[in-house]
């Protein structure tokens, strides 16, 4: 097999000769430019796999570099070198399409394990096609995109903000990201931020020494060690309280976490991906949520349609997953009639792909027949609030008719407000099949919150 070939741009002699001194004793070829207008040319004569980049140079800079490179020969991954501590640059070159960085001085451990992934991931890249198709169904025009999308990002280590409304498949594409990246080989650890008490938030994050507080029995991971060399996803990462969000600024920006009681920062090594079906950037507006956090956690931002915005996947969706279920349950498959179909189609899915699968799955227990009717599916049982479902707890609160129905008060407003509640809630926890987290993000409020009102109204299982 052709040995693999590396493009090193850097203006410096001295660094040039370091990078080629390392990159040969990995068996790599190189190949060397002092310009940007140098690189240009070679990167067309020789076609390399992969170029390394310095951000300053005589007649021009690295972002023009990775530029060229995205739009000429876009299968060549290009990572930066930047001046130590130069946030700004290392994010610029992200958002230009650099699948990594590495700062000055370099550390030489950093630089080959960052080689040897992107040479892996071009080895990789006809797998990921294909895994990719099973993962996210559909091939309306907004979900081959998005499939796109994942494709490029699943080479950069870019800090990924995945948008979108409950139960669309932001964790669908987290993994995908993941799973197609030169992470793969790593553990992917998924976190919901909402549903981690703020008093345990730290420990769970940072892990403990055993008898830093009463109960540490023994030492504990946290999630930030549990997630090296692989992704750590925070779902619903609107949800984190003010005071943990410094934290992980912190973590992020030094890439070191401190367990609770030890005197030791421990390297972490992961990369980040977030989600929530909130518009963090409304967040950051109204205070709930640190600007400086969201620029580095939202270097790229993605966003997941809703079922409403691609009902032209639904027969493909909805054959998928009826498959899946059959599959679960060991049971023989069946199918969607026309008319399912269609009842299916003028349904506006507050829910979205969840929401989807959970009639499926409900259809399919009370169905004794080997094709699902317009009838089993029991839409009409389901609520059908006339917008996207309410993202904030105000909202919840709120007659689905929009107006106050004051005569029905008979002057116990307190319990007439409390019984729309248990209506609202107790039918998000159908539509959710009582899964608990989905609920409380079909209804735009935090797990606890959800928890101490399922108590108060009489709502638990
Ligand atoms: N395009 C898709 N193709 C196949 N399955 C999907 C797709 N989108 C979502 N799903 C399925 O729908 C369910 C919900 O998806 P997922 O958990 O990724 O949504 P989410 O947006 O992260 O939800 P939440 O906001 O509640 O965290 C999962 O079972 C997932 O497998």
């Amino acid at each position: 097999m052709p040995s693999q070939s590396v493009l090193i741009v850097d203006d410096e002699p001295d660094i040039r000769e370091l990078l080629d001194i390392t990159l040969s004793r990995m068996g790599l070829v190189t190949h060397s430019a002092a310009t940007l207008q140098e690189a240009r040319t070679i990167v067309g004569q020789v076609n390399p796999d992969l170029c390394l980049t310095d951000m300053q140079l005589p007649d021009g800079n690295g972002i023009d570099l990775i530029e060229y490179i995205q739009q000429e020969f876009p299968h060549i991954p290009v990572a930066m070198i930047t001046a130590h501590g130069s946030v700004e640059a290392a994010i610029s070159a992200l958002k230009a399409g650099a699948f990594d960085f590495v700062s000055k001085p370099i550390e030489l451990d950093n630089l080959r394990k960052l080689v040897s992934s992107a040479l892996q991931m071009q080895g990789d890249a006809s797998l990921a096609e294909s895994a990719m198709h099973e993962g996210l169904i559909g091939s309306s025009p907004s979900i081959t995109t998005l499939r796109q999308k994942i494709s490029k990002l699943a080479r950069s280590q870019a800090p990924v903000h995945i948008e979108g409304e409950s139960g669309s498949g932001k964790e669908v594409v987290a993994r995908l990201i993941h799973n197609n990246g030169p992470r793969s080989h790593g553990p992917f650890i998924a976190v919901n931020c909402g549903a981690i008490p703020p008093e345990l938030m730290e420990s769970e994050f940072f892990g403990y020494l055993k008898g830093s507080f009463t109960g540490a029995n023994q030492d504990k991971q946290g999630l930030f060690q549990a997630a090296a060399g692989g992704t750590l996803f925070l779902d619903e990462v609107a949800d984190l309280p003010l005071a943990m969000q410094v934290k992980l600024l912190r973590a992020i920006q030094e890439k070191t976490a401190r367990p609770v009681g030890s005197s030791e920062e421990q390297p972490t090594d992961f990369r980040l991906l977030s989600a929530t079906h909130k518009n963090l950037a409304r967040e950051v507006e109204e205070n709930r949520f640190r600007q400086d956090l969201y620029y580095r956690i939202n270097v790229i931002d993605v966003r997941v349609p809703s079922l409403r915005e691609r009902l032209e996947d639904l027969p493909v969706l909805a054959a998928n997953l009826l498959e899946r279920i059959c599959e679960r349950h060991g049971g023989p498959s069946i199918e969607l009639d026309r008319a399912a179909l269609d009842a299916l189609g003028k349904h506006s899915f507050p829910g979205n792909v969840r929401e989807l699968e959970n009639i499926l799955e409900r259809s399919l227990a009370l169905s004794e027949s080997d094709t699902l009717s317009a009838r089993d599916l029991q839409l009409s049982s389901i609520p059908t609030p006339a917008g996207p479902p309410p993202t904030s707890e105000s909202e919840v609160a709120r007659p689905a008719s929009g107006e106050l129905r004051h005569h029905d008060v008979h002057g116990d407003l307190e319990g007439y407000l409390e019984n729309i509640e248990r209506e609202v809630i107790s039918q998000a926890l159908e539509i959710c099949r009582w899964n608990k987290t989905a609920t409380a993000k079909l209804l735009g409020i935090s797990f606890r919150s959800l928890r101490y009102r399922q108590k108060k109204l009489g709502l638990e299982e």
